[in-house]
């Protein structure tokens, strides 16, 4: 049996990752819109509602918050990460080893591999390190697999992104975070190409909660095992609410118009 099919990272065999690792990645402006998501704790205590499977955090806020919340809230490691001052090649450094995210209580591990960046190498090599320390742990791995660098002209091309996914099965990752494709059947073929590695949609900016449900559904229908989000949550006033509408179509399969009504009650 593989690690994901007997960790809290899965429900039902889906997965719903809440991503807040923004603070690194893009900086303060993320929080602008609701000035209390900057407080980790908010966040936290978002994350203990039922539709969320695991909170993806760097090593700064896991060590400062998760053990508040051990009992709660599953976490997920985000490994590596850089933030948005670096205006080099696309790169991430890795800020904490497997051994001390298991050590603080996570329970699985998350990568991003940027294809095609001038340090895909390293990245790959520090990826296999990772993932051979998790596998020793029984720790899921999830690879955020974003082709990105200066000898890529668009990123969000459909067979960029199925090529994300399939780097994801070839190098061992249990789920592949990939962003949305743009069409249900680039999103098919995106999955197809993952194989067993079960392939979840990337959150990417806010937007209308009408529009962000039936995104999330179109790549649902289309095979996605779930959803790894951040701004569309913790941008919201009410951040429950979406995640009401989040577990109707990810966990119970419901119609836009069911989930778009669960975000009202
Ligand atoms: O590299 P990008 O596209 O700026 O986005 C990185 C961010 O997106 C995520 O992968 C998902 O978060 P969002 O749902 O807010 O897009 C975060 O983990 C990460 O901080």
């Amino acid at each position: 049996m593989r690690p994901i099919d007997d960790s809290p990272l899965t429900r039902d065999g889906k997965v719903l990752i809440l991503a807040y690792d923004h603070g690194l990645e893009h900086g303060p402006v993320d929080f602008e819109a609701v000035p209390e998501s900057a407080d980790p704790e908010h966040v936290f205590e978002v994350a203990t509602h039922p539709a969320v499977t695991s909170l993806a955090v760097q090593k700064g806020v896991a060590e400062a918050y998760y053990p508040d919340y051990a009992e709660d809230v599953t976490l997920l490691a985000k490994l590596n990460g850089t933030s948005n001052l670096w205006m080099g090649e696309p790169d991430s450094a890795v800020n904490w080893s497997v051994e001390y995210a298991d050590e603080i209580g996570a329970d699985s591990i998350g990568f991003t591999l940027y294809g095609g960046s001038n340090h895909e190498i390293e990245m790959a090599e520090e990826f296999r390190d990772a993932h051979e320390a998790a596998r020793e742990r029984d720790m899921p791995v999830v690879m955020w697999s974003y082709p990105r660098g200066q000898g890529l002209k668009n990123d969000k091309k459909p067979g960029t992104i199925a090529y994300a996914a399939r780097q994801a099965l070839e190098l061992g990752a249990d789920v592949a975070k990939v962003k949305y494709p743009g069409s249900p059947e680039a999103m098919e073929e995106v999955v197809e190409m993952a194989g067993r590695t079960k392939v979840i949609m990337s959150g990417g900016s806010k937007t209308s909660d009408r529009e962000f449900l039936e995104t999330v559904k179109a790549a649902m229908d289309a095979g996605a095992s779930g959803l790894a989000v951040g701004r569309n949550v913790f941008q919201r006033e009410n951040p429950e609410a979406i995640l009401d509408g989040l577990e109707e179509i990810i966990f119970e399969e419901s119609s836009v118009e069911t989930a778009l009504a669960a975000t009202e009650q």
